[in-house]
């Protein structure tokens, strides 16, 4: 049967870029992506700006919510010293397979935890299961509708602390307008809209950056 679209870009990381090094790795999807087919990887311009949040952040320990093929993941994770730790939930199995591949062809399974499920099914149990206390960046990239209700959760469960930065892909497209107008206008949040691209597209799409205020 014809393969999927993940499977075909794991085919383009296998064969254009070198293990062990997680630049080639992004550099090779994004050409895949801009050049062969399409896929939703937060992307190069919209990733430049999640390199420079990680980057002031220096976080410790990192949630991403939506693995995908695991493009962000590397991004983050190449990015973070040595004890750092990243966990990564992703509710697609098909993704969560080819986004372990794509992470282990980075060399970068050391710093990264791939936890298959819902989301919501695994931020109450962040603490017992992996001894996280809380985390000091989230990047949100899973269901749009999701982005509200998770962060209700992150804040409920007590896995979020003061200045705990929160990044959100995707605010304007798809769109998250209720997760928006929530860290906009609660005072326990202080927002910041960075303008980018749809990536790969001209069409207008951005990071939102919210810090927990406690
Ligand atoms: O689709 C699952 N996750 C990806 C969430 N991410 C997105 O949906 C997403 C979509 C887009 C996008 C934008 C424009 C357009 F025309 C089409 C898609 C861009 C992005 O940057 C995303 O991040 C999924 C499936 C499943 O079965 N189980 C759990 N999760
Ligand atoms: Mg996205």
């Amino acid at each position: 049967t014809r393969s999927t679209r993940p499977q075909r870009l794991l085919g383009a990381v296998q064969k254009n870029a070198t293990r062990g090094d997680p630049c080639s790795v992004i550099q090779a999807i994004d050409h895949f992506c801009r050049n062969k087919e399409w896929a939703m990887n937060v992307g190069d311009e919209k990733g430049c700006i999640l390199d420079a949040v990680v980057s002031e952040v220096n976080p410790a320990t990192v949630l991403e919510l939506g693995t995908y093929c695991g493009y962000s993941t590397v991004r983050i994770a190449r990015l973070l010293p040595p004890d750092a730790k990243l966990i990564t939930l992703e509710f697609n199995p098909d993704f969560a397979a080819i986004a372990r591949q794509v992470i282990a062809w980075a060399g970068l399974e050391e710093k990264v935890q791939l936890v298959e499920g819902a989301s919501g099914d695994w931020i109450p149990r962040m603490k017992e299961q992996f001894g996280v206390k809380t985390f000091d960046l989230v990047f949100l990239d899973h269901w749009k509708d999701r982005y509200l209700p998770d962060t209700k959760l992150m804040e409920e469960c007590g896995i979020l602390r003061k200045g705990s930065v929160l990044l959100a892909d995707n605010v304007i497209c798809p769109g998250t307008p209720d997760y928006l107008e929530f860290v906009r206008n609660s005072p326990r949040y202080e927002s910041q809209y960075f303008k980018s691209h749809l990536e790969y597209t001209k069409v207008e799409d951005g990071l939102e950056k919210s810090v927990f205020l406690g």
